[in-house]
């Protein structure tokens, strides 16, 4: 890529979209193509063919998709599977229509079998049944993965496709129900540190800036104490004020600060081929397959741990309780990064920095809506 080049950022103003812009914005790129959701709806085959035809970006990131945690992805299963097959599709066909030098596409180590050997290698891919509270999601991504390469193939063109684990960062979806656990728990818990002091201006501000269903800002403090109660952020007769974490807080997860994701991702758009990543492919018979690549740190975190040292971080007082009603997923997901410190890449921001730095994000100014 050129500093000049014509960059198109699907998704922009989104965890990864955002962090994807600012680490090209701090190497120098300027010429970029973006559109929120509400100006082009991916889905929309007609609007894609058209917007590439007038845009005709030289490279494209792909960091639009339909997004959630465990619940959205476990309630929304329709949603998932079709807005993200559509989403890609049109996206990546009219890449290859308009000659696109290279598009790099962002699937989720959820493609990976639900008992899948850890750390997960990208050859166990399609080797075993999915997690199920995220299979229509993970189909979906599995077919981006094998649009990228089968196109790669045939036609010659240079798409990568990378799974990135867990993620994290500013711009992130901090919904009490749809978002991801991190995001979640940052927000619950320092709820939790409201309600212990009885800073219903606190909790306002909160809920003001990042809307609740169903929760009204300007309802008296028992009104909102009610609701919070709802979202597992409660008191607890007099013995204080605890917090829900969703599940036996046993499932492992790995997370990966978005920033650091970026940096990967731009690496790997600046430095590496199609061609090169199916050479680094060791033990191939002639197939081509398993060619995308993971991103991840390779370690991980028990929930109940990850929730441990949010409360720390935030210095929440009281108690977390485990709500084992829903779902844990997939007790194990992490990621073996091998293939990408081979091409060169590794992380910097470990979960405590990360943690530190995405609290101090959330409550401030740069954070409000
Ligand atoms: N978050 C995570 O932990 C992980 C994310 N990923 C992948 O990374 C990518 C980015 O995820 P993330 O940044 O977290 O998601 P976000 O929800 O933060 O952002 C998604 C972006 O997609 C845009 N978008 C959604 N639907 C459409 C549509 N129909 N047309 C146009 N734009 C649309 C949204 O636009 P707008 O803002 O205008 O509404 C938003 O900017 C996704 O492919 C995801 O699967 C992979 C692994 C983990
Ligand atoms: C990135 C990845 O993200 C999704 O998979 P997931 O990792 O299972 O999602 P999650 O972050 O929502 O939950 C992780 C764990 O954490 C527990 N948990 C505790 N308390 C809260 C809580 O308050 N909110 C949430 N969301 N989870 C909680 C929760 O019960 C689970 O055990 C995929 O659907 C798919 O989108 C995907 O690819």
């Amino acid at each position: 890529m050129n500093k000049d080049s014509k960059i198109y950022i699907a998704g922009h103003r989104g965890l990864v979209g955002s962090a994807l812009l600012n680490s090209l914005k701090k190497r120098g790129y300027q010429n970029f193509i973006l559109k929120s959701h509400a100006e082009l709806d991916l889905t929309d085959q007609q609007a894609v063919a058209s917007f590439f035809e007038k845009e005709k970006p030289e490279y494209v990131f792909l960091a639009a998709a339909k997004v959630g945690g465990i619940m959205a992805n476990n309630t929304y299963r329709g949603q998932f599977i079709y807005e993200n097959l559509m989403i890609q599709n049109n996206v990546i066909h009219q890449a290859y229509q308009h000659q696109v030098k290279k598009l790099l596409f962002l699937g989720s180590t959820c493609i990976y079998p639900r008992e899948a050997d850890q750390p997960m290698k990208e050859n166990s891919l399609l080797t075993a049944p999915l997690e199920y509270t995220n299979e229509p999601y993970a189909i979906a991504k599995i077919a981006g993965i094998k649009l990228c390469e089968s196109y790669n193939l045939q036609y010659e063109t240079n798409f990568i496709a990378v799974m990135p684990t867990n993620l994290y960062g500013p711009n992130d979806n901090f919904d009490l129900e749809s978002s991801h656990v991190l995001p979640a728990l940052v927000r619950k818990l320092l709820l939790g540190t409201y309600l212990e002091t009885n800073n219903w201006e606190a909790i306002r501000d909160d809920l003001e800036n990042r809307p609740v269903r169903n929760v009204n800002p300007e309802q008296t403090a028992s009104q909102l104490e009610e609701a919070l109660a709802g979202f597992g952020i409660r008191k607890n007769g007099n013995s204080g004020v605890e917090v829900e974490v969703w599940g036996s807080g046993k499932p492992r997860r790995e997370f990966l600060w978005s920033e650091d994701m970026a940096d990967a991702c731009v690496f790997l758009m600046e430095s590496k081929d199609f061609k090169e990543i199916v050479a680094s492919n060791s033990g191939s018979s002639g197939e081509i397959r398993n060619t995308h690549i993971n991103i991840g740190t390779g370690q991980e975190v028990s929930i109940a741990s990850l929730a441990q040292l949010i409360q720390k971080q935030v210095g929440f007082q009281g108690k977390l309780v485990f709500n084992t009603s829903k779902p844990d997923g997939t007790m194990r997901k992490l990621t073996d990064p091998s293939k990408l410190h081979h091409l060169g890449w590794k992380h910097q921001i470990d979960i405590k920095e990360g943690i530190s730095r995405i609290c101090q994000w959330y409550t401030s100014v740069e954070a409000r809506c």
